[in-house]
């Protein structure tokens, strides 16, 4: 404000106050720098009309607030009232109708705003009561959301539990483990020091086998040294062998030289030879066709000896049948005595036997009996003396015996009281000499003798009993089971 612009012109100082903006509102500085501007020089009445216009757009009304501009609209009226009784000037009019429309304008402006403001109130009215409605829904999902929550919880607690129970297996898990560790520690520390033995018994057997491969280095090196040697040798004999075969060679080519002198002067005799081996040949063809001859009329002899052969065996076979048949005619039941020589110790004994005959007759005395009764004659097929062989024994009980093979069944048993010699007579007193033999050893020998000349046109199975007949007992003398010698075994 200028004091002194004020004291110049009455009117300016009026103004001054109607504009006053400090005055009216002192809350916008822009304002009161404007109306400034205004009273500085000039009262609103002086000032053209263009001017204020100009000077209020300069001084940017649109920056004013409404409240100053009612307040200067209303300075200016209280103004023109009080000075021109009523009459409001032209440059006023002008003015208060500028700040009526900046009034108008923002007050329209302002119910835009209000109505802008409305509709946002209204949509986020809807907002709120959308989310008043989610959350009335959530409240009631909540309840069922909490019974899921209890049971999640429960099986929570029970794998809580669970995981407790798992820990403390583990922790068992841990302290055996832990000791599994000590013990593995104690395995590792023990194998470590067995690896340290036995490192230092392969350090030991490195350096032995070291030593030894040494020593091996050292004789092949020598040895290879004494073939070294050896070839050379040999190398010289080869030498001396080839300079000999050369002169062996030379030699042998001077033999050659002389044998086909040799051969060419033979050659003549050779063909001589050819010719004379010629008539051979030719003579042995001769010899030959005599031979097939020969042959042929030997086969024919031939055929009739197999046919000889053949009626050999039916003759044989008819022969069999009469020699059974003699058998049968000798009898089927023979008696031979045999008489038993005095044992040693019984030289001074007299004997019973008084006459042997040819025929099988046999006397015997009884010294105890008088007349006729002192002599008895006995009868059989044979009567064998003291001195008898076994051989002879045999020899006439072995046709029987063959008939055998011919399927007729023969049966021999000796016959007599204790030590009378039937055992000497049957098997004979050892087996160590074929002169001993009793009659069973040889009827064997001689069963096998005769099959064993027939095997290629007879098989056959021989079988053997042996059977002692003591107080009309049987007894098996094969049995080997001496306990079970009853017949049958
Ligand atoms: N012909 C003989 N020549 C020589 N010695 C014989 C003759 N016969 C039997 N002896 C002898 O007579 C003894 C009795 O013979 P042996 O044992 O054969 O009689 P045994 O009849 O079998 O008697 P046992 O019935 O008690 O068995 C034997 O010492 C035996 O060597």
């Amino acid at each position: 404000m200028n004091p002194e612009a004020a004291t110049e012109n009455g009117d300016s100082a009026s103004l001054n106050e109607i504009l006053n903006f400090k005055g009216a509102a002192e809350d916008n500085l822009a304002e009161s720098k404007l109306f400034d501007g205004i009273q500085s020089k000039h009262g609103l009445a002086d000032i053209p009309a263009a001017k204020i216009s100009e000077l209020m757009k300069l001084n940017s009304l649109e920056s004013a607030s409404t409240h100053s501009l009612f307040s200067v609209v209303s300075n200016i009226l209280d103004d023109s009232i009080e000075r021109k009784n009523g009459d409001i000037p032209q440059c006023v009019a002008s003015l208060v109708k500028l700040v009526v429309q900046e009034i108008e304008a923002r007050v329209s402006k302002q119910a835009d705003n209000l109505r802008k403001q409305n509709g946002l109130y209204k949509s986020r009215e809807e907002r709120y009561q959308s989310r008043v409605k989610a959350l009335e829904t959530l409240a009631l999902g909540t309840t069922e959301e909490h019974e899921v929550i209890m049971k999640k919880l429960q099986q929570i607690k029970i794998e809580k539990a669970k995981m407790e129970e798992k820990e403390k297996l583990q922790e068992q898990d841990l302290i055996r483990l832990m000791e599994d560790n000590d013990h593995y520690k104690m395995q590792i520390s023990s194998l470590d020091a067995e690896l340290e033995s036995s490192k230092h018994a392969h350090e030991k057997d490195r350096l032995q086998l070291e030593a030894q491969l040494e020593q091996t280095r050292v004789e092949s090196e020598n040895k290879i040294l004494e073939l070294q040697c050896l070839l050379s040798e040999s190398t010289k004999k080869v030498q001396e062998l080839e300079a000999f075969s050369e002169s062996k060679l030379v030699k042998l080519k001077r033999r050659e030289l002389g044998y086909k002198h040799f051969i060419d002067s033979h050659f003549g005799s050779l063909q001589e030879l050819r010719m004379s081996s010629e008539s051979i040949r030719k003579e042995v063809m001769r010899t030959k066709e005599i031979y097939v001859e020969e042959l042929s009329h030997f086969g024919f002899n031939l055929k009739g000896l197999v046919d000889a052969a053949q009626n050999y065996h039916t003759v044989l076979e008819e022969n069999r049948k009469l020699y059974n048949e003699v058998q049968d005619l000798k009898g089927n039941i023979r008696v031979y005595c045999r008489i038993r020589p005095f044992l040693p110790g019984q030289s001074q004994k007299l004997t019973t036997i008084e006459y042997i005959g040819e025929n099988g007759e046999l006397v015997v005395t009884n010294p105890s009996k008088l007349g006729k009764d002192s002599h008895r004659l006995f009868k059989f097929n044979k009567v064998f003396a003291p001195a008898v062989t076994q051989e002879e024994v045999f020899r006439d009980t072995q046709p029987l015996i063959r008939s055998v093979l011919d399927g007729y069944n023969v049966c021999i048993f000796a016959y007599g009281q204790t030590g009378s010699g039937k055992t000497y007579t049957m098997s004979g007193p050892s087996m160590s000499s074929v002169e001993n033999w009793g009659v069973n050893y040889r009827a064997l020998n001689d069963l096998f003798n005769i099959s064993q000349s027939r095997k290629s046109s007879i098989a056959y199975e021989v079988g053997v009993q042996m059977v002692e007949i003591y107080n009309e007992q049987v007894r098996d003398l094969l049995c080997s089971d001496t306990s079970q010698k009853r017949y049958p075994c």
